[in-house]
């Protein structure tokens, strides 16, 4: 057979990372070559101004699903938690693959944990949901913007200016930058945003044959987990300019997802939480859960975006 699979991917060093990842295991299982096609995408570009002001999460995934509608790619790997709730009706989330460690890390040169930053310390980070946990637990900090990809984040770090930044450990462990991890946050500490570490594929939604082959690389438990996260964002209208987070963990055959949300920016409020539990079989049954953690949230007054 002299089919080539085409993978669209960004060029961060992380997004190449997950497609050669997902390129060395379609080589292996299939026995097929697949080629990168590295795109810079406008979510890249704008990495330094404020992105939840520009139009969010979907500007990483949108122009890898112009390289799918032109043809020029086949699949599209994304880090899950950057792709929308609802693609375009020409797009499919063909897999989703087992999830890496889903948990924050904290990183910083003089502090091992967060309650060992003195008062008024400075942490980074840009994330609403993270900030918004991080002030409910320690109100003296001072959060500050800190955008860009990993390597520049860990640069801005160490060239002084925070205490302390918080990262996704899933991807510090992908790029070898796991020794810069002094603690990880407990999942129910800094809950997680829906689909943290976890990869998924998207396909032309024609394209019935590949994202039936696709899923020999989807893992189960962690679609499960992450269609019931998905679902709380669905349900809430949620973009990252909500600070929103939901994570879904497996006990036996139940998912337990715990929920939590923050006030809207800038204006103050309490941090809003929330957990649901039970058996999650298929896909109607975790999104069911995720429908039930929305709701208690919403039964405690949180807003839905204008
Ligand atoms: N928001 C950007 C982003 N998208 C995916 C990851 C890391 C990998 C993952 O969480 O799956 C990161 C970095 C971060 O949040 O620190």
């Amino acid at each position: 057979m002299s089919e080539i699979l085409r993978i669209a991917t960004r060029k961060s060093r992380l997004a190449l990372w997950q497609a050669e990842h997902v390129r060395d295991r379609l080589q292996n299982e299939w026995g097929v070559q697949v080629e990168l096609v590295p795109l810079s995408t406008r979510g890249d570009e704008i990495l330094d101004r404020s992105l939840s002001k520009v139009g969010g999460k979907g500007l990483f995934v949108k122009e890898l699903e112009v390289a799918l509608e032109l043809g020029e790619a086949d699949l599209a790997v994304h880090s899950l938690k950057d792709v929308p709730m609802a693609l375009p009706d020409a797009f499919a989330l063909a897999c989703v693959m087992e999830r890496e460690d889903p948990r924050d890390a904290f990183v910083s040169p003089g502090f091992a944990k967060l309650d060992d930053l003195p008062q008024g310390a400075k942490v980074g980070t840009s994330s609403l949901r993270r900030a918004s946990q991080l002030k409910a637990r320690r109100p003296d900090l001072e959060i500050l913007p800190l955008r860009g990809n990993l390597d520049t984040r860990l640069r801005k770090l160490d060239e002084g200016g925070f205490d302390a930044i918080v990262l996704a450990a899933a991807g510090l462990k992908r790029l070898e930058l796991g020794e810069r991890i002094r603690s990880h946050f407990a999942l129910d500490e800094l809950i997680p945003c829906a689909g943290q570490g976890a990869l998924g594929i998207e396909v032309r939604a024609g394209d019935h044959a590949l994202r039936e082959r696709l899923a020999s690389l989807a893992h189960q438990p962690t679609w499960l987990a992450c269609a019931a996260e998905r679902e709380v964002s669905r349900r809430l209208g949620g973009s990252c300019s909500m600070p929103l987070a939901a994570h879904a963990q497996w006990q036996g055959s139940a998912l337990f997802l715990n929920v939590a949300l923050g006030a809207p920016e800038g204006e103050q409020g309490a941090l809003l939480r929330a957990q649901v539990s039970g058996p999650a079989a298929d896909q109607a049954a975790a999104e069911a859960l995720g429908a039930r953690a929305a709701q208690a949230l919403l039964d405690q007054g949180a807003q839905l975006p204008a």
